[in-house]
């Protein structure tokens, strides 16, 4: 909810900042129907990939605070959100516990994941998925409503990135 692209950037500029964090590469951004409740407005998505040496808890500690920091204008409980971070893979690792699972447990079939992931990493392998990511995106039903928002080339990385 809100300003969309602006929580999306202003995001991936503070995991950029932070020291232990490298920021590779970003997808276009997609504008993408909603998925599970959905009587709400369009959601922005988008598939980063960066280095870092945190460990995959770490990590999730690093994304929450900064969801934190953008979650004052949460409304509705359970409602919509201005932003949400999630890890979809760390390596080729599988990490179950109570607090992470890798990769992300809904990833596989939820294209507005897969599709901004295709666009920065067309052979990445899905740990537990025995398919090529194009043949699971080519099944899924919900590809219709992901749409390319703003291009790659289009997104201002120098504002992200800039200090
Ligand atoms: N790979 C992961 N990335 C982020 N959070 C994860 C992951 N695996 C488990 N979690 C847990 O899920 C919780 C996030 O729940 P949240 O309410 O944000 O779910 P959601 O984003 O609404 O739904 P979904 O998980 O289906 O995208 C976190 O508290 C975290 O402990
Ligand atoms: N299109 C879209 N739908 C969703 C999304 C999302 O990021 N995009 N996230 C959800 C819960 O994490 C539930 N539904």
């Amino acid at each position: 909810m809100g300003n969309k692209e602006e929580y999306l950037l202003k995001a991936i500029r503070e995991i950029h900042l932070h020291t232990n964090i490298q920021v590779l590469d970003i997808s276009s951004i997609y504008e993408t129907e909603p998925v599970g409740f959905t009587n709400q407005d369009h959601f922005l998505n988008m598939v980063i990939e960066v280095k870092t040496d945190l460990a995959p808890i770490e990590m999730l500690e690093v994304l929450q605070s900064i969801e934190n920091d953008f979650d004052r204008k949460r409304i509705v409980r359970w409602g919509p959100r201005t932003l949400d971070l999630d890890i979809l893979l760390y390596n080729h690792e599988n990490i179950v516990t109570e607090q992470l699972i890798i990769p992300h447990p809904r990833m596989h079939e939820r294209s507005f994941v897969l599709i901004p992931l295709y666009e920065i990493q067309k052979d990445i392998y899905i740990p537990g998925i025995d398919k090529p990511i194009a043949d699971i995106i080519n099944q899924l039903q919900d590809k219709e409503g992901v749409r390319i928002w703003k291009q790659k080339n289009g997104v201002d990385v120098f504002a992200l990135f800039e200090s």
